[in-house]
């Protein structure tokens, strides 16, 4: 069984202006002794207009701290207004970008197609997807939400070699559960990371989907951070509002890595 390093990303969504930018991964980078960042990697998504002055700061000081976007282009270049491609990502130093938040789904209509060439895209860049997936609340109710996202597991990578699967981080996170300070139980958690892990080894082998980071989101703090990283197949949390506060998310971190705390 591969040893999954839990992974801590933190999406800024639109927030912040960008000193308060600069000063978060400041704050977070030194309130985090090195110690932790051998046990969890943790990574911030800022928006795109932060990319760049975070990537000079964690150069510069040679940070641990990882960092990458919150989208990005289904295409390489071209006449895509407002769009950002990987292309561009991989320039700025990203290691990871989220694709298919159901954020975007919602106020961008993006489906599990324009997902899946996403994810691609990201692939072919050296850029790792942080694929996210979930149910909303009325499929939950029907009790139809593991069919619901492993569905959308399948539909996200489709065309994907197994090697290509195995860096792919896959976030479970239910509608429902974000920003609404209703976090899943670990036990709803896990119910779905399993769900999606024996998905990945029905497809790609035991070896891949045992190599996989499946994460959970969805008002994941320092209070519930770890018992979902204590489930089997949790294998770390994609963190929204919790994310913006430099104490809180050093918590959450250290917490993830099974403390003490800083
Ligand atoms: O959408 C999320 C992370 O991508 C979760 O957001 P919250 O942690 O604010 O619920």
């Amino acid at each position: 069984m591969a040893q999954r390093q839990p992974l801590i990303a933190g999406n800024w969504k639109m927030n912040l202006n960008h000193l308060e930018a600069i000063a978060l991964v400041q704050k977070i980078a030194f309130s985090l002794p090195e110690k932790y960042f051998a046990k969890v990697e943790v990574a911030v998504l800022p928006p795109f207009v932060d990319i760049r002055s975070i990537q000079t700061l964690c150069d510069g000081d040679k940070l641990l701290l990882k960092y990458g976007a919150q989208d990005l282009s289904a295409h390489d270049s071209g006449a895509y207004t407002g769009d950002v491609s990987g292309v561009m990502l991989a320039k700025l130093g990203c290691s990871y970008v989220t694709v298919g938040h159901s954020e975007r789904r919602e106020y961008h209509n993006e489906d599990d197609a324009t997902v899946n060439k996403k994810v691609k895209a990201a692939i072919k860049h050296g850029v790792t997807p942080i694929f996210c997936l979930g149910e909303q609340l009325d499929v939950r109710e029907a009790g139809r939400h593991v069919e619901h996202c492993t569905d959308q597991l399948v539909a996200g990578l489709k065309g994907l070699t197994a090697e290509q699967v195995r860096d792919v981080v896959v976030a479970y996170e239910p509608v429902w559960a974000i920003g609404t300070g209703k976090v899943a139980s670990s036990a709803d958690a896990q119910e779905v990371c399993a769900a999606l892990r024996v998905k990945l080894a029905e497809l790609y082998g035991e070896d891949v989907a045992s190599a996989v980071r499946v994460l959970y989101g969805g008002s994941v703090k320092s209070g519930n951070i770890a018992e979902l990283v204590a489930q089997k197949d949790v294998d770390g949390a994609l963190v929204g509002g919790a994310s913006l506060d430099a104490d809180e998310f050093a918590k959450l971190c250290a917490l993830a890595a099974g403390g003490p705390l800083p």
